[in-house]
């Protein structure tokens, strides 16, 4: 068996996701479940992309210690010293850099000759060099590349100290024909290729970037790039837990394994949907709610003689457990931590408290307390980060009959303390309440998504709320969770506005 490293970028691609945008704690709880996951690299960034990013990559590097970490840089200095300067901390520190290598891409989006390329590659390589040991390149775009040149930079930015080629699939449209042939044209054109790894980077497209990285494989990639959920740029990237499971259950017939802890998968597959907003769809394969459900009676009844009948994978392989009740009304402050212990949390004494008090609070209103509910108030405690400045909701109101529009009524404390209070209308109780709230304050608000799933089961199950808008022109989203629909609405949308200051608040530190 070969074993194949996994590359996680769900912190950088998978944050790419239209409408996802992750403040540093939230990144580093899903940098530290990646590594529980066991992933061999997780590129935590694009440091120049921000001083959010930047800071968050940093806390990242300077937290994680078995898995590499990696960031990325557009072939340029600055770029390359912002990804430097955020990862140099890490134990195990790699730059990732990139520059396209199609001809539309030269052409058209670069301005650059192929020459040009060329030497800005190698150039670049060289400089990532001198300051650290482990460099990736990636050549943008690869699969729509002429295959001589793109074998000839391979070449060079081997002999410029390139660790790691990495071919992507940037638009998601090779076939797994095509890509296979693509790694074994350079294991056959390429000097010193057997040095390097080989890395696939697969989107989704056309639904084959499983397929397609499972073809770079079995044609001498020893690196897979992918996501958790498959999240990413447009359709996605693959989903690495399909890839891992895929050759666990099929190992009588592909030669290879992953250093992945299989079971740990449903944990980080909800921890990343939870904090991206991005719900998995029920017939997702490995992670989706149905892909262990039988519904069809000839199903049921194979299932019920022999469950191989119809589950080729069993839900504990992946760490699929059936959420029992546990903690209730009566249940103190012990209980509580071991739970906390089992869902894989380690909160500081004070988060303890916090969360401890909301779980009780909860236990008055909702007669069972689940593991979700539990998983839902912890992870927004140890994700928080309070704005130093914040508008706060005092209380609201909504009246609705089906005869009228809405009117909601909202009292806010401003970040100056002062106390706001406004009606508004909409077509629905929620936009009533956001209209108030726009009403109200005086950022420019514009929401461009809203996300409602329940959390738990049952007629009192939790509401989630994600939404996605930009505040003041800056792309912000924001969480919240309630018993109430439209409080966990309201909240939602009061926890983005507030990230803004957050955000404001470290740019100027
Ligand atoms: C395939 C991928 O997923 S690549 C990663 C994509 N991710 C992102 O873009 C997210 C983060 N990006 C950002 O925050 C911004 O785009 C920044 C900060 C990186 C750059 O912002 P800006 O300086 O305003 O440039 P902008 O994004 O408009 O244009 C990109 C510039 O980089 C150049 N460029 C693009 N790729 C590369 C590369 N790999 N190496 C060098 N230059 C590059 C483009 O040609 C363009 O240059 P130009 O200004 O001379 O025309
Ligand atoms: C930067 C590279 C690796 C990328 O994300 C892509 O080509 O899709």
């Amino acid at each position: 068996m070969t074993t194949i490293k996994i590359f996680d970028t769900t912190l950088r691609d998978g944050e790419q996701s239209p409408g996802v945008n992750l403040n540093q704690l939230e990144k580093l709880e899903i940098a530290k479940q990646l590594e529980r996951l066991g992933v061999d690299v997780m590129e935590a960034g694009f440091p120049a992309s921000s001083q959010g990013d930047f800071d968050a990559v940093k806390k990242i590097a300077d937290t994680v210690t078995t898995s590499t970490v990696a960031a990325l840089a557009r072939a340029n200095k600055q770029d390359i010293d912002r990804a430097w300067d955020a990862i140099k901390g890490a134990k195990k520190p790699r730059i990732h850099v990139f520059i396209a290598t199609s001809p539309i891409h030269m052409k058209d989006k670069l301005k650059k000759t192929p020459e040009e390329v060329i030497d800005i590659a190698v150039n670049m390589v060289s400089y990532a060099k001198s300051k650290c040991d482990d460099i990736e390149f990636s050549a943008e775009d690869a699969s729509r590349s002429e295959l001589p040149f793109l074998a000839t930079i391979v070449e060079k930015v081997i002999d410029a100290g390139a660790t790691v080629i990495n071919l992507p699939d940037t638009v998601g449209y090779t076939t797994p024909k095509e890509y296979g042939a693509m790694f074994k044209y350079m294991k056959n054109h390429v000097k010193n290729i057997d040095q390097v790894d080989l890395s696939t980077h697969c989107h989704d497209d056309l639904g084959m970037a499983l397929i397609n990285s499972i073809a770079g494989v079995e044609n001498g990639a020893t690196q897979v790039e992918g996501t958790i959920n498959g999240i990413g740029e447009r359709a996605g990237n693959v989903a690495l837990e399909e890839m891992a499971v895929t050759f666990e259950i099929r190992k009588d017939f592909y030669p290879f394994k992953t250093n992945l802890t299989l079971n740990e998968i449903k944990r980080t597959s909800d921890i990343i949907s939870k904090l991206t907003g991005m719900v998995v769809p029920g017939n997702k394969a490995v992670v989706g709610r149905n892909a262990f459900a039988h519904e069809s009676g000839i199903h049921q009844d194979g299932v019920l003689k022999n469950a191989q009948t119809y589950e080729i994978i069993t839900p504990e392989l992946v760490g699929v457990t059936s959420n029992s009740l546990v903690l209730g009304k009566h249940s103190g402050r012990h209980a509580f931590k071991d739970k906390m212990k089992q869902l894989g949390f380690s909160l500081d004494e004070d988060k303890v408290s916090v969360a401890f008090d909301q779980f009780k609070q909860l236990t008055d209103r909702k007669k069972e307390v689940t593991d979700d509910d539990l998983f839902v108030i912890l992870m927004d405690v140890q994700t928080d980060i309070k704005a130093r400045v914040q508008y706060q909701l005092n209380n609201f109101k909504v009246e609705y009959n089906s005869a009228t529009s809405p009117t909601a009524t909202v009292s806010l404390v401003t970040p100056n303390h002062d106390t706001i209070e406004g009606q508004g209308t909409g077509n629905g109780s929620v936009e009533a309440l956001y209209n108030t709230i726009e009403e109200l304050i005086e950022e420019q608000i514009q929401l461009t998504d809203f996300t409602l799933s329940s959390v738990g089961k049952g007629k009192d199950a939790l509401a989630e709320v994600h939404v996605s808008m930009t505040v003041n022109d800056q792309p912000v989203s924001g969480r919240a969770t309630a018993q109430d629909v439209l409080e966990a609405s309201l909240n939602a949308f009061i926890n983005a506005i507030n990230r803004v200051f957050i955000i404001q608040v470290a740019e100027k530190e």
